[in-house]
């Protein structure tokens, strides 16, 4: 095709979004670029928002369309949608949470598109209407295990099974564990979704509505899941595990009673000092921990290592916990201390990633050295050694000789190494 031929080949692909033309949309499927922008920088997902024609919205996010490019106003396709008050188009838009996520990396189990509505949880009399009413989602834990369908068919992940109230056993209703998760949009009418854990037994109920659903062991299988049911994972399995391991009150003793949606637990004993003052033990806790991509003082290698529980082959960044009192920088330069022995300098701070088992927050950071001796604490590594970039290359294609690998996409670590790996190419 000549360079008009092509121009009018994507005007008449933007003009189908426009018009809300589906099937004259379908066919440019494959042939075109499905971002391709007008002059003013407008792609079809943009056109389609700004007259509200959802189902072309919905056909461009299928077929895998970037949410989160910007028209030369600095508009993105969400933007769009709300300036022209197309609510149901908003809606769809804003559930894909890379629309507000622009220029961030987000890491596995991070992608949670639930609002999470945290006013309404000290609503008591709001959440018993929402767990009646008939839009309402619930997902299913026995003991911390999700209820999830496998993949099937054209579907390679799992993902959650959805039940209605109408679905479940009342009884299960009432004596199941129960959070409530949050709002599928900001609009206060949207569905809201619910995480029940029973205690054994439910798998009955369950697999009569999904005959083929299972209770599954958590990890490796929510590695697996729909990026955004294992953002909706992550939140559910964190407060559950601490629902279930903090059950009597840290500074008494005496049981607790779970109030606010799962998000609070108070203690029965009314004389008790948790009641006084500022404390932080009726509240989930989240642990952050950190994880770090050592760069070498040439900055031509990384430090990566192994834990005695990693796969055999398996090498990745280091990582530790944060100490009381410690910042971010600090921790990074001692736990590569002690593992290592290397000396960290500067520390620049990547992304981060919650770690549903069962409630860590990883905190990605490259962190620049200032030596390169090894001193390594074979209690916390069996192996540690710097990598030069083309072998780091190999391990993450899994094309090294020596059967080396670094862990999945899923995982911080491999984001971490990706990016040096891109900006590094300079350094060849
Ligand atoms: N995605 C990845 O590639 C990797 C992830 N990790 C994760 O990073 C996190 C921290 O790394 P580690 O090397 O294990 O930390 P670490 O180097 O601080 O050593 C672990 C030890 O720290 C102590 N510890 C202190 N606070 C703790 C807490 N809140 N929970 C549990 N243990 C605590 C325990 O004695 C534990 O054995 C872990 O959650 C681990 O799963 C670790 C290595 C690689
Ligand atoms: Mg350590
Ligand atoms: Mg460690
Ligand atoms: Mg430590
Ligand atoms: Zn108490």
């Amino acid at each position: 095709m000549g360079e008009t031929t092509v121009k009018q080949f994507n005007q008449k692909f933007l003009d189908a979004a426009a018009h809300g033309n589906l099937e004259d949309l379908k066919a440019f499927f494959g042939s075109v670029d499905i971002d391709v922008r007008s002059d003013r920088g407008w792609t079809a997902l943009m056109f389609a928002a700004r007259n509200g024609h959802v189902e072309i919205i919905s056909a461009l996010i299928e077929k895998g369309c970037d949410m989160q490019v910007m028209n030369a106003s600095g508009q993105t396709a969400l933007d769009i949608a709300q300036f022209w008050n197309h609510k149901d188009a908003a809606s769809i838009l804003s559930q894909h949470k890379e629309n507000v996520l622009f220029d961030q990396i987000h890491n596995y189990y991070s992608l949670n598109p639930l609002y999470r509505a945290s006013d309404l949880r000290k609503e008591e009399s709001t959440l018993q209407a929402l767990k009646k009413n008939i839009s309402s989602k619930f997902i299913l834990f026995e003991q911390q295990k999700p209820f999830l369908l496998p993949p099937e068919g054209e579907r390679k992940r799992y993902k959650f099974a959805l039940f209605s109230c109408d679905e479940l056993p009342p009884s299960l209703l009432e004596e199941a564990t129960m959070v409530f998760l949050g709002l599928e949009t900001w609009e206060p009418s949207s569905s809201a979704w619910f995480a029940l854990d029973v205690k054994e037994n439910a798998a009955g109920p369950a697999t009569q509505v999904y005959p083929q659903g299972l209770f599954v062991t958590p990890f490796p299988a929510t590695m697996q899941m729909e990026e955004t049911h294992a953002g909706i994972f992550a939140e559910a399995h964190s407060i559950l595990c601490w629902l279930e391991r903090y059950r009597f009150c840290p500074t008494c003793g005496t049981r607790q009673t779970i109030v606010e949606g799962g998000y609070k637990q108070t203690c029965t004993n009314t004389g008790c000092s948790s009641h006084k003052g500022i404390h932080n033990t009726c509240y989930p806790r989240v642990d952050p921990s950190l994880i770090m991509l050592v760069v070498s003082p040439d900055k031509k290698m990384c430090l990566l290592g192994r834990q005695k529980r990693f796969p055999p082959k398996m090498f990745s960044c280091l990582a530790g916990f944060m100490e009381p009192g410690e910042c971010i920088e600090d921790t990074c330069r001692r736990e590569v201390e002690e593992e290592s022995g290397v000396k960290v300098g500067k520390v620049d701070y990547h992304s981060s990633q919650p770690w549903p088992f069962p409630a860590t927050l990883m905190l990605g950071c490259i962190a620049y050295a200032r030596t390169d001796t090894l001193k390594i604490d074979k209690e916390e590594l069996e192996e540690a050694q710097w990598f030069p970039r083309a072998e780091v290359a190999q391990m993450m294609a899994g094309q090294h000789p020596g059967g080396l690998f670094v862990p999945p996409k899923q995982a911080i670590a491999h984001q971490l190494i990706k990016s040096w790996l891109a900006s590094s190419s300079s350094h060849l």
